[in-house]
């Protein structure tokens, strides 16, 4: 799967932290069930793999891996059927390994800096990580001005309230947040938030 697939198939990546709160083949079949297909499961807490591999299985979720920081956790979610991966930031030595393993890949900038060191090594899809402290829509704007063809996911400090302006943006295709899945919300309410996030389109 391509990285444009992963972005075009749902306006919204909720950005999942798996502490054993809910079942992850329950939650993964209730945010695709809403209209959130794409998954991505923060590799943070030691429920993650096994999060991944339940959630993998659940018809019509893409999932993916977040805070993946190396190779070796590439290899890892891989191995657990992720079909995508997320890094907070852009190392050399993981877009090496992601571009040999063909996975679609998402890696963090928040500066030009990175974006050009990402053109440099043939990439044109970012997270712009974390988007709202890294400067917000502005900082976006100022930021997708000289480069036409890339393409943003922001995430970090994302909230329902602020997604559609997000997604208003002509070089936003898709965003993430952890607002969908908050400690302590039941799974009808997830699903409502979802079903919301959803009905959201970038333009
Ligand atoms: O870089 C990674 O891989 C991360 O896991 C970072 C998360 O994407 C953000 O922390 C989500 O941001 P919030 O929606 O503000 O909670």
């Amino acid at each position: 799967m391509l990285i444009d697939q992963v972005m075009q198939a749902a306006p919204v990546i909720p950005v999942l932290v798996m502490n054993g709160e809910h079942d992850p083949a329950e939650l993964a079949n209730v945010l695709v069930e809403a209209g959130l297909p794409v998954l991505e499961v923060t590799l943070r807490t030691p429920d993650a793999l096994d999060a991944v591999r339940a959630m993998a299985k659940v018809p019509g979720a893409i999932v993916g891996a977040g805070t993946v920081l190396n190779p070796r956790q590439l290899d890892a979610a891989q191995e657990a059927g992720a079909q995508f991966i997320v890094a907070p930031g852009l190392t050399e030595p993981l877009t090496r390994a992601a571009q040999a393993s063909g996975i679609a890949y998402l890696p963090g900038v928040a500066t030009a800096g990175g974006i050009m060191r990402g053109l440099d090594l043939g990439l044109e899809r970012f997270k712009f990580f974390p988007a709202e402290a890294a400067g917000g829509l502005p900082a976006l704007r100022s930021l997708a001005a000289p480069f036409g063809a890339v393409r943003f996911c922001p995430t970090g400090g994302i909230t329902e309230a602020t997604a559609p302006d997000w997604l208003a943006e002509p070089a936003v295709t898709c965003i993430g947040g952890s607002w969908l899945v908050k400690k302590g919300l039941s799974l009808a309410e997830i699903g409502a938030l979802a079903a919301r996030a959803g009905a959201l389109r970038a333009r």
